[in-house]
């Protein structure tokens, strides 16, 4: 639990966004949530009511925490009302221009004392930094899915980050109970630069067809030791964001060919199967 209470705004309330306010009101922080779909917004309350709901049942806290947990996340559709906010976490889709101007947005309205970071899984810090007052606040805070169970957050700092602003994200992931690492902005920063292969030579293995996508998956996991084959994964992600975090670090890295995205994730974008968040994808899913 938090040593202090901090008003946090998560923007976004899909796949991300949910359990990052879901951490930050385990640990006490009053939350509001914000996402321009209502639909999204009664699914992240379903979600929580869900996740605590089964804590209760553990005995892992009682039916008053949960209640008090549940009251200090207010689901918003208005930007303004993030104005009083010490921290703002985005969770928005994997494009920089949405992020710009969320970011945009934020530099107008919040106070230049506030923490304002990005979930992004790979887009420049720098880059959605750049041009905005007050650049030295905006940093990338990159939780990994699930956000209440993956105990890592990369801490990335931007060419125009403080080292200030740097050392508070850091200790607010460690409030969270989190595993903060400090990563300099770079393409994919660690981990999605990492396990771009991951995923790139699953889908070459695919397209040449020399294994199904449950045999790839079976091999990882059964030989290979990964908790989630790479297409359980993908699925898990959402192939949007997949597949939006391939392009990113692909012309980031000028078009390195180690990092050419998929056609196989492409067909799959436009088609809508956007794995289980649609219902299906490499599986499918009870909707
Ligand atoms: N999915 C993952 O496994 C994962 C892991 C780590 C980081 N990320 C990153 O987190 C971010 C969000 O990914 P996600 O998987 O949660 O996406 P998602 O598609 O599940 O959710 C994004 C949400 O943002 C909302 N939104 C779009 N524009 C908005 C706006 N202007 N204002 C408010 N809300 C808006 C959408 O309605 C949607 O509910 C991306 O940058 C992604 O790269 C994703």
């Amino acid at each position: 639990m938090a040593t202090h209470t901090e008003t946090v705004g998560v923007i976004g309330a899909g796949t991300m966004g949910a359990g990052i306010a879901l951490v930050c009101a385990r640990n006490g922080h009053q939350v509001k949530l914000l996402d321009t779909n209502q639909a999204v917004l009664d699914k992240a309350l379903a979600y929580l009511q869900a996740t605590l709901s089964r804590d209760v049942e553990k005995g892992k806290i009682t039916e008053e925490k949960k209640t008090e947990t549940l009251a200090l996340v207010d689901r918003i559709s208005d930007m303004e009302l993030l104005a009083d906010c010490d921290i703002v976490i985005e969770a928005v889709p994997e494009r920089l221009d949405l992020k710009k101007n969320i970011f945009s947005g934020l530099a107008r309205i919040c106070r230049s004392d506030a923490l304002l970071l990005s979930n992004t899984s790979s887009i420049s810090i720098t880059e959605i930094a750049g041009g905005l007052p007050h650049p030295e606040r905006i940093l990338g805070f990159h939780f990994f899915n699930p956000a209440p169970v993956m105990p890592l957050v990369e801490v990335i700092r931007g060419t125009k980050s403080s080292e200030e602003n740097v050392q508070r994200a850091y200790r607010f992931a460690e409030e969270l109970g989190k595993v903060p690492v400090l990563v300099t902005d770079s393409p994919g920063f660690i981990v999605n630069r990492i396990a771009r292969p991951y995923y790139n030579e699953a889908l070459r293995i695919l397209g040449d067809n020399l294994a199904d996508v449950e045999k790839i998956d079976r091999i990882m996991k059964k030989a290979g030791g990964f908790k989630m084959g790479p297409f359980e994964l993908q699925d898990m992600i959402g192939i949007d964001i997949n597949f939006a975090t391939t392009q990113s670090v692909y012309t980031d890295f000028f078009h390195e060919g180690r990092f050419k995205p998929s056609r196989i994730q492409q067909r799959m974008v436009q088609a809508g199967s956007l794995g289980r968040k649609t219902g299906e994808g490499f599986y499918d899913y009870d909707k």
